[in-house]
This record gives C-alpha cells, sequence and structure tokens, in this order.
C-alpha cells in the first residue's frame, strides 16, 4: 500500500490544474500538425497519446526526442501547428503555467538549496512549506530512498541521489503530464528498475499521463505499453512498445543494434 501522503494529493475526481480541467483519469494530448524549431533543427508532430497513458520515447542521438519534449513545455517556438490538452490549445501558455512537469537527465537542482528545499519547490515555490508540506516532502524524500539526506547540498550526493532527489520534486509537483528526459541514466541498473517501477506507481495513483525518454527497450517495456519513435526530425504516433520492439521498421532496428 502507499503511504498515506500519497494517496492524499492524488486525484479522485475531475479537478483544474493551471486552468486545465482534468479528468480524474488525467489528460489527453494532441501535437496537431506541430513542427518545432531548436536552432536549426526542425521537428514535425502529429500524434494522439491517450489519457493516462505511459509512453516511451525512443529514437537514435539527435532525432529530436529532448526537443519534443521541450517543445511540449513551451521551451521552444511552434512554427506550425499546435498542443492541445483535453482539447484545449496551449498556444501562448507560458512554461510555467502549463500543468506538466519536464525532468532532465541533469541539472535539475538548485546547487544552493539542500536537497529538503530542492523537493520542497514541488510543493511551494517559496518554500513556505506548512507542517503537512513538510509531511508530504519528507515522505516523498522516504519514497525516493534519501531518508536522512534532506539536509545536504547537491554536491554532496551522487548522481543516482541527485536524479532521485530531483524525481523526489517531479512527483510533488503532482502535474497530470509528466515527462522524464532520461532521468535515470546516471543510475545502475537495479535502481533505475526501482525508480521507474516507483515512477510507474506513482503515475498510476495521480493519474498522470507520462512521456519518458529513454535508450534502453528493457525500460520501456517495464512501465510503458506505448512507444514514440523519433528520428530525423520526426516524431511518429504512439504504438504498442511490445509490437514496435518485435518488429522494428528498419531505422529503429538500426538504432537498436547500436544501443
Ligand atoms: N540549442 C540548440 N541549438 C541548435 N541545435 C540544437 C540545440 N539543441 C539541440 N540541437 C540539435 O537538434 C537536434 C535534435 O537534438 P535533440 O537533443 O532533440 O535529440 P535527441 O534525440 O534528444 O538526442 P540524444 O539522444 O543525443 O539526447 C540535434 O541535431 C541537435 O544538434
Amino acid at each position: 500500500m502507499p503511504p498515506p501522503v500519497w494517496r492524499s494529493y492524488c486525484w479522485r475526481s475531475a479537478r483544474r490544474c493551471s486552468g486545465f480541467l482534468i479528468g480524474e483519469d488525467g489528460l489527453t494530448l494532441d501535437c496537431e500538425g506541430l513542427r518545432l524549431r531548436n536552432g536549426s533543427f526542425e521537428l514535425t508532430a502529429d500524434f494522439s497519446v491517450p489519457q493516462g497513458a505511459s509512453v516511451a520515447v525512443m529514437g537514435p542521438s539527435g532525432g529530436g526526442k529532448s526537443s519534443l519534449l521541450a517543445g511540449l513545455a513551451g521551451f521552444l517556438p511552434a512554427v506550425a501547428g499546435r498542443v492541445c490538452l483535453n482539447g484545449a490549445p496551449l498556444d501562448g501558455v507560458p512554461p510555467g503555467d502549463r500543468p506538466m512537469t519536464l525532468l532532465f537527465q541533469e541539472h535539475n537542482l538548485f546547487p544552493h538549496l539542500t536537497v529538503a528545499q530542492n523537493a520542497g519547490l514541488g510543493l511551494r515555490p517559496d518554500l513556505k512549506l506548512s507542517s503537512e508540506d513538510k509531511a508530504r516532502r519528507d515522505a516523498a524524500l522516504d519514497e525516493v530512498g534519501l531518508s536522512g539526506l534532506g539536509a545536504r547540498y547537491p554536491s554532496d550526493l551522487s548522481g543516482g541521489q541527485r536524479s532521485r532527489a530531483a524525481l523526489a520534486r517531479a512527483l510533488l509537483r503532482d502535474r497530470p503530464l509528466l515527462m522524464l528526459d532520461e532521468p535515470f541514466a546516471a543510475l545502475g541498473p537495479a535502481l533505475r528498475a526501482d525508480m521507474l517501477d516507483l515512477v510507474a506507481r506513482i503515475r498510476a495513483e495521480q493519474g498522470a499521463t507520462l512521456l519518458m525518454v529513454t535508450h534502453h527497450p528493457a525500460d520501456a517495456r517495464r512501465i510503458a505499453p506505448l512507444t514514440i519513435f523519433v528520428d530525423e526530425g520526426r516524431a511518429h504516433a504512439p504504438v504498442e512498445t511490445e509490437v514496435l520492439l518485435a518488429d522494428p521498421p528498419p531505422a529503429l532496428k538500426r538504432y537498436l543494434g547500436e544501443v
């Protein structure tokens, strides 16, 4: 059973998040004729992600996986098309007002804040935490295996511990779209599997929709029934992970061979 602190902020009914109406089963994500620009690189995306789905994002280095997530988060301009959440367009909505969290592989923590403060930002950006907030924060740190390390600074943690602290903050943000860009690349296989299972469990409890960039087919198989293949500036529509990996198209086969 999850600890009560997680259940206490899981959605039990439809609610509003950043002005978007979110159903109890999460949100749908639609990229409609989307074209994103990252310097001279362009990425196209035209697909739908079903409500509350867990989706891996895979493809060769430089294909555009990070650009896709950065574009959805509003960090890259759309030169054409649009992104909709539950049918509502995100046109002009700044990154901070989008009901989503994007977790990168690195650079997720503020070096001048302790682990507890970094995690606490997921609850209140001004860090004025109530005693209930503090209990949630501490439970989140326990969940990711950082009990007793709240007073440390990021520079005093291992790479894996830093990624777990960032995960605690992302989970505390409790946004209906959770996007992870290779967040556990610094972890060994056993710990990575643990973190993936934790993400999967909390995603299910929160009813969030998940997009996760990974280079590991095993990660996709473990928690993502659907996969978006991104290659040469095109994000393909999500397909069943098992079906895709069982009979990959030539570009994916080449990529998996290299991995
Ligand atoms: N800030 C930038 N300015 C210009 N071009 C960029 C910038 N960031 C990335 N690119 C280019 O955009 C393309 C897609 O990069 P992106 O990081 O989205 O790929 P990726 O699939 O996530 O790769 P990887 O698996 O190596 O992280 C690459 O050709 C990259 O060189």
